[in-house]
């Protein structure tokens, strides 16, 4: 695997590939766990090349977020993409992506609304603007983001689509279902931040998630369901709710009952981070 740090070096490695087939590109922050790797082997199952970034991206991070602690392991990380078989390892500095004087920004509205848009100001116009650097950059033939962040890969589909990002299919930007730990908590690269304790108790989340799913499914009222789900994470040592809501899959929009397309969003605060959890109501 080749790693390349600044942008001529990535344009002339990813002009080589693709002079040899079809090109994927999977973002991530780096701190590798099953999750990211699912990700590249789903990329290699559609093109003949993965080219995997990691760029912990300062500007979808807010004033009192992790952006310092967040978890960088460059050598454990690539050693598990050479693993996986990824060609091409673009690891770029702050300052390779935003050169002095940077000045725009993307925001693009609507899904970006709620959710996490609503906890997490600015932070999926960050999201938004290093993904669109990213699709210029390396100018894949398709993308690979995890559901885990389902709102993040609406927000990325959407921006694509208004700003007429080039892409050989219209499906080139694939979801992958969310990769769990055997008790079920979705893999993050947060969850390094739990105390033993904690991420017994975090095991919690997608277990209530699906009894309320259970509940509503069986005809049960949306808002009493989800404050019991609320009730049932305090219980079991979760700090605070930041959400649960039930919204449209596609266009993430509230919803106040199933209408057969409903998933079940939850963001809530255990010990140092803060879990995210989707499902579908199915
Ligand atoms: N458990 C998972 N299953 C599937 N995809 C995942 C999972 N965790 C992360 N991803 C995806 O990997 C990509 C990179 O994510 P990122 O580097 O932020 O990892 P993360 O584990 O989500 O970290 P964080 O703890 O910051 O949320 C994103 O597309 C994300 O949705
Ligand atoms: C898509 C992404 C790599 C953009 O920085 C990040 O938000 C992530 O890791 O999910
Ligand atoms: N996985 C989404 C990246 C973030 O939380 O900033």
């Amino acid at each position: 695997m080749q790693t390349v740090t600044t942008i001529v070096n990535l344009r002339e490695a990813v002009d080589e590939l693709r002079g040899s087939g079809s090109v994927a590109l999977v973002p991530t922050m780096g701190a590798l766990h099953d999750g990211h790797l699912t990700l590249m082997r789903e990329a290699a199952k559609h093109a003949d090349h993965v080219v995997a970034s990691i760029f912990v991206n300062p500007r979808q991070f807010g004033p009192n977020e992790d952006l310092d602690a967040y978890p960088r392991q460059l050598a454990e990380d690539s050693a598990k993409l050479e693993g996986e078989g990824v060609a091409l390892l673009w690891h770029p500095g702050v300052e390779a992506m935003y050169p002095d004087g940077y000045s725009t920004n993307i925001s693009v509205s609507g899904v970006s609304a709620g959710l996490c848009g609503a906890d997490r100001p600015g932070h999926f116009d960050g999201v938004a603007t290093v993904v669109c650097k990213l699709f210029n950059q390396v100018r894949p033939d398709m993308a690979f983001f995890g559901e885990k962040d389902w709102q993040q890969l609406a927000v990325i589909r959407r921006m694509a689509r208004d700003l007429d990002l080039s892409f050989p299919q219209v499906d080139a930007i694939h979801g992958v279902p969310t990769v769990r730990e055997a008790d079920g908590l979705a893999m993050s690269s947060r969850n390094a931040y739990l105390s033993p304790e904690e991420r017994e108790a975090a095991a919690t989340l997608p277990r209530a998630m699906k009894e309320a799913i259970a509940r509503i499914l069986d005809g049960q009222e949306v808002t009493p369901t989800l404050g019991m789900l609320e009730d049932e994470l305090l219980g079991a040592g979760f700090a605070s709710i930041d959400y649960t809501e039930l919204r449209d899959a596609d266009s993430v929009a509230l919803l106040d009952e199933d209408n057969g397309n409903a998933r079940l969003f939850v963001a809530a605060r255990i010990g140092k981070p803060r879990l995210i959890d989707n499902m579908a109501v199915a």
